[in-house]
């Protein structure tokens, strides 16, 4: 290679690296797969040794990944966050085990501490007498994003510690991660509701821990894993001692972790975990191998990017290549389109897989540029939905044609229109799509909007093919005579399909609202919606102001309702509805304002209470102007203490100073218990359920 042809190499391959890294840190997605990044990264490092007149400072080989956004504040790390030497190859763990020896100038057997290396992404949790204060992902390894707020959403993570046998300020380092359960049910909600399918765990979990709401993030239920204590002058002499101290404080070590002495026992270790780690409830990629003695891995010290003392030996993806026979494309309720690659069937870690995600034009066209009859190469992404991750270009036919992605409906014949800057293409043909006429019944259906659960796919498939049902307001129109000459339609099934619809006639307004499947207004905006506006009338009639004045209703669900409500259909459906029967007024009771006593104060209810039922407060709360919260935190202003509180609540509460305050006290604040509601009290039997 001449100097020129190597910097030029340096150059593009620079290039890329830093897009990928970009794309993986900041939009969480994977361009190519980490197998693939890694190689890359390798050549560069090779070919910046052999010629390092061309190195750069900002060379991706010189640097920690990732990058600082400006969505959330910075925190500078006490102790740089650095990444870890990587190598897919048993060999390299041999020279790692001789390097350090060499190093040391000392050729006992050294200790290991082996741990799995779980994919996810790193955080770092810093405490001060045993409270929480910062959580901050790596960012560039000097700085991070202050994601306190998130990481406070992660029920492992404590918010406070327990005892008081741990230093007044140190930091705990680990890994988020999303369950790979978790993972599952995101995904099969987003099919059902005609939405793309997140790629893999660890690129949903770094997207979710950069949200903006911690609501949403709460809902996604990730968890964490820490694997790593600093502070000064720790009294523990090995990596293993200070992980049993953060086991003991009550934060999620996973229990995989092993000691082994000299290189074999690592490898034994590596083996043994290539397949039972896809028995764990998350994915791993690999094994990270740690020098256990403080004070060695204080003699070995670091490179710019990673300590010297630990080594992440990566699990290759499993990978095989198959033939590709035909793309299918597959039309949600939203209209959004979804191109599978159907595939001549083959073994891939335990399954055979016959079909694999594309995602959206831009994988097709540009990132794989497929052609028709390629061979590809398919990997379980994150382990779970396969994905064509190449072409194998040597065998590609000399005449083959480009795929290109379809440009009209396959279940309608409608052009395809994508909006700008989206990835998906959509079927606009709401109103006459099959699949998406289909896809709204079963969403009305289901069991957060009318609750219908007599009615399956089938049915709402027949009753579509034979005509009977075009809009869910059709379904009150069937009768009986009609189910029975449905296939398969028994007496006893076409009772309990009618009376399944008489019974969705009180299900509540909000219920109703969400179950049309409006744009954008999921379960909680429906419920918002139907609080404020009482009813479907004034929410027709509410401008687009009107709309956004709203608390958690944005420009975008303002928009989609009012373009809703233009059409005739629409208004065609919920006047029939309302014909029949169903609810479309709020009658949950309206809350009288007494005062504005406790206003932007904070509370939490616990145990019970000898005035009130735990509603009765919590209504007087914010008939006040008071807002009530689930969880203690430093931020809250009262904790209303009743009978029978839970001990860690108490606890939790006494460490963090927050206000306690009685029954009587806080009748006091307000005077008197509420008026409006009846006396009957509906004693909560399971007290620590609310709070
Ligand atoms: N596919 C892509 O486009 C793309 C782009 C950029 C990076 N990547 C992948 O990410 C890697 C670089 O990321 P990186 O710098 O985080 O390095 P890394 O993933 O190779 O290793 C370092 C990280 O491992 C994590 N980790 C998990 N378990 C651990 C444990 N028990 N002990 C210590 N650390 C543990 C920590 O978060 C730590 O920061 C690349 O090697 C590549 O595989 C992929
Ligand atoms: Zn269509």
């Amino acid at each position: 290679m001449t100097n020129q042809e190597a910097q030029e190499r340096i150059r593009e391959l620079s290039k890329d690296l830093h897009h990928y890294n970009y794309m993986y840190y900041q939009k969480h997605v994977s361009v190519v797969t980490d197998y693939k990044f890694d190689k890359l990264l390798e050549e560069l490092i090779d070919l910046e040794e052999k010629f390092p007149q061309f190195k750069k400072d900002d060379s991706p080989s010189q640097r920690v990944g990732g990058t600082i956004t400006k969505d959330f504040p910075t925190i500078k790390h006490r102790y740089r966050m650095l990444s870890l030497g990587n190598t897919y190859s048993k060999d390299d763990l041999l020279d790692f085990d001789k390097r350090l020896k060499k190093l040391l100038g000392d050729d006992k057997e050294i200790e290991y501490i082996c741990e799995l290396k779980f994919d996810g992404v790193s955080i770092s949790l810093t405490y001060e007498n045993g409270k929480l204060v910062t959580a901050a992902t790596r960012g560039d390894g000097v700085q991070g994003d202050d994601v306190t707020a998130n990481a406070r959403t992660i029920r492992t993570v404590p918010i406070s510690i327990q005892g008081n046998s741990f230093p007044a300020n140190f930091e705990v380092r680990g890994e988020v991660f999303m369950p790979n359960k978790v993972f599952e049910a995101i995904n099969a909600q987003r099919v059902k509701e005609g939405k793309d399918l997140y790629a893999n765990p660890r690129n949903t979990a770094s997207g979710t821990m950069k949200l903006q709401d911690s609501a949403e993030v709460a809902k996604r239920k990730l968890d964490a894993y820490l694997y790593f204590l600093l502070g000064d002058n720790l009294p523990y002499k090995t990596h293993e001692e200070a992980i049993k101290a953060v086991e003991s404080w009550g934060f999620h070590v996973s229990p995989t972790y092993k000691r082994c002495t000299g290189i074999d026992a690592v490898m034994e270790y590596v083996n043994h975990w290539e397949k039972e780690r896809k028995n764990l409830p998350v994915d791993t990629d690999g094994v990270v191998i740690k020098v256990n003695d403080i004070d060695l891995q204080e003699q070995l010290g670091f490179t710019s990017k990673s300590p010297r003392w630990a080594i992440a030996y990566k699990y290759k993806a499993e990978s095989v290549s198959t033939v590709l026979n035909s793309i299918t494309y597959q039309v949600g309720r939203t209209g959004s389109v979804t191109p599978v690659a159907e595939l001549t069937p083959v073994q891939l870690a335990g399954t055979t897989v016959k079909r694999a995600s594309l995602h959206n034009a831009d994988e097709i066209e540009s990132r794989l540029q497929l052609h028709e009859n390629d061979t590809v190469f398919v990997e379980k992404g994150g382990e779970i939905i396969p994905k064509v991750t190449g072409v194998d270009l040597t065998k590609r036919a000399a005449n083959a044609q480009a795929v290109k992605f379809i440009d009209h409906c396959p279940e309608c014949g409608t052009a395809l229109v994508r909006k700008d800057g989206e990835a998906n293409h959509y079927c606009p043909n709401e109103k006459g799509c099959p699949p998406q006429i289909k896809g709204r019944i079963e969403h009305f259906i289901q069991r957060n909007a009318l609750d219908i659960d007599s009615m399956g796919g089938e049915t709402i498939n027949q009753l579509f093919e034979k005509g009977l049902v075009k809009n869910v307001a059709d379904l009150y129109d069937l009768t009986l005579k009609q189910l029975l000459s449905l296939d398969r339609f028994g007496e006893k099934s076409a009772h309990n399909l009618i009376e399944g619809l008489k019974q969705s006639k009180s299900i509540s307004f909000a219920r109703v609202l969400y179950g049309l499947g409006i744009r954008f207004v999921g379960k909680t905006v429906a419920q918002k919606l139907a609080v404020h506006f009482k009813t479907m009338e004034a929410i027709q009639k509410a401008s687009h102001d009107e709309l956004v004045a709203v608390e958690d209703i944005g420009g975008r669900i303002a928009d989609s309702l009012i373009e809703h409500f233009k059409d005739t259909e629409n208004l065609d459906v919920i006047n029939r509805l309302k014909a029949a029967g169903l609810q479309f007024e709020d009658n949950t009771p309206v809350l009288q304002k007494d005062s504005d006593k406790l206003d932007g104060k904070t509370f939490v209810v616990s145990g019970t209470f000898q005035q009130f039922s735990r509603d009765e407060i919590k209504q007087k709360i914010e008939a006040n102007g008071g807002k009530v919260v689930s969880s203690i935190s430093k931020k809250l202003d009262y904790l209303i203490a009743g009978d029978k509180m839970g001990p860690s609540k108490l606890d939790k509460a006494k460490k963090l100073d927050v206000t306690m305050i009685s029954e009587d006290e806080f009748v006091q604040m307000v005077g008197g218990p509420p008026q409006a509601t009846p006396t009957a009290k509906s004693v909560n039997p399971t007290p620590g359920l609310f709070d």
